[in-house]
């Protein structure tokens, strides 16, 4: 039998807590899996304490990350506090220096300091895993790093924030406005502490220049990632858009194309009937294509004590395997530096309008629609009571510029009694 692998955690939250549970109640599984103990040397948390439903005697206590980080009594360090800087980077920074391998499931560490973590790790022959940081418990970086290792990826694309889309289906499903189903996943405690973090795509955006990074072996680029969030979606786009045959989702892209690196994190209409369309409530899903495997849907949850902490468990047991791979899938010093794509791929989209009703309304939106290259596929007008007619028109797939140019035109036209709204129809 082998020395116990010993570990430092740092973070005694949600997750930090569902890790020690389970080393705790699995002790004899994972031994018997591992061929030897996963021990706890010590434990770190703001608050001494606090009653944190589980028992945390035999650990020592650090009030100090660092101090933890270093102790000579641990082999892996398990960052399970959080946050982009301060003492998760501090002490990940000095876990590194002191020959400690290192488990996180801090995205938004990683998704802006990943590469120079990366470099440390590399250069000191240590590992630093992540797999909870990404779609909390699907393995996904294990299965785009080493089950996808022989495919060149084209794709990777996903939902990937529990809260928004817990937000975007109970809308749907209730027939509430964004702010009355914003203040119920609040009430709920499904939000983060800034919930802007989830809203604003912010927290998917940062996982998903994890896996834009490993996927095309770039640099994670947290910056190039054309952002938008929920806030501004509608229950009438969402009416609207169920209407058509399309669900709106948080939907997070990452693709090389000739023009550079794609990599948006926006609400995009999928259809209805797509694996992607049927995902409710506050489940995550990945959809990877790769040229020899062709797509594959991961489903599972994204949050929560159990799942993540399940993430967590499988990097610190790779480590007591004594796995040693690249941090993104390659070494560090060969990823590329990202080059934005300056253009988005073309696309269908949907265009929901309100018109003046008066006579030539359509015809001067249908011609600006051509003049600008924009070609309609499906159009819709809704009966209505007063002057204002509500119009729907999905378009063929159109460049995102021409799209503008048409929409800029429109505003001319006299007709718009509303501004419209432009969304992506992504392809799946
Ligand atoms: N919760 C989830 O479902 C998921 C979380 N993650 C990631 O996992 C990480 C942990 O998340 P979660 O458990 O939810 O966070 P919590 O807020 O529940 O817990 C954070 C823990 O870190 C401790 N902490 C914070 N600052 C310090 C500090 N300066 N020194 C020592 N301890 C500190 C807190 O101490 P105290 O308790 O005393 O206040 C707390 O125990 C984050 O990176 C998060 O993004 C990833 C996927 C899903
Ligand atoms: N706030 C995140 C937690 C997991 O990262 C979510 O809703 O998915």
């Amino acid at each position: 039998m082998s020395e116990p692998l010993r570990l430092g955690i740092a973070g005694l939250g949600t997750v930090g807590v569902g890790v020690v549970r389970i080393i705790r109640q699995q002790a004899a599984l994972l031994e018997a899996r591992l061929g030897r103990k996963i021990t706890i040397s010590a434990v770190s948390a703001r608050s001494k304490d606090r009653d944190r439903g589980v028992s945390l005697s035999g650990y020592d206590w650090e009030n100090d990350p660092i101090k933890l980080a270093t102790r000579d009594d641990i082999d892996v360090f398990v960052e399970l506090m959080g946050g982009e800087d301060g003492p998760a980077k501090d002490a990940t920074e000095a876990a590194l220096k002191a020959g400690k391998q290192v488990v996180t499931a801090n995205k938004a560490m990683l998704a802006i300091h990943g590469a120079e973590l990366a470099e440390l790790a590399e250069n000191n022959g240590l590992v630093l895993r992540y797999e909870a940081a990404v779609a909390g418990g699907i393995p996904v970086i294990k299965t785009l790093t080493e089950g996808l290792a022989g495919n060149q990826i084209s794709r990777v694309m996903g939902v990937m924030n529990g809260s928004c889309n817990f937000i975007l289906t109970r809308m749907e499903n209730s027939g509430k406005t964004y702010e009355e189903i914003f203040a119920e996943a609040d009430g709920l405690g499904y939000l983060e502490a800034d919930p802007q973090l989830d809203v604003g795509g912010i927290d998917a955006a940062h996982k998903l220049a994890l896996l834009a990074a490993i996927a095309f072996g770039t640099r994670p680029d947290f910056a190039g990632i054309q952002l938008e969030g929920i806030e501004r979606v509608s229950i009438d786009d969402i009416r609207a858009a169920a209407d058509m045959g399309y669900k709106i989702k948080l939907l997070g892209v990452a693709q090389k194309t000739g023009r550079g690196l794609e990599q948006r994190m926006q609400p995009c209409l999928v259809p209805d009937t797509s694996p992607l369309g049927q995902l409710d409530g506050g489940t995550n899903m990945v959809v990877i294509e790769g040229d020899a495997v062709g797509q594959i849907v991961l489903r599972g949850p994204g949050a929560g004590e159990g799942p993540t902490a399940s993430a967590v468990m499988s990097d610190i047991c790779d480590i007591a395997r004594g796995w040693r791979g690249p941090v993104f899938g390659q070494p560090v010093a060969s990823l590329q530096s990202a080059v934005a794509a300056t253009s988005q791929r073309p696309a269908a989209y949907y265009l929901r309008m309100t018109l003046v009703d008066k006579p030539g309304a359509m015809a001067k939106i249908a011609t600006v629609l051509g003049d600008a290259g924009v070609s309609i596929n499906r159009m819709r007008q809704y009966e209505h009571t007063d002057t204002n007619a509500p119009v729907l028109i999905v378009t063929h797939k159109t460049d995102r510029a021409s799209l503008d140019r048409a929409l800029c035109a429109m505003g001319t036209t006299g007709v718009l009694a509303a501004e419209p709204v432009a969304l992506r129809i992504e392809e799946v």
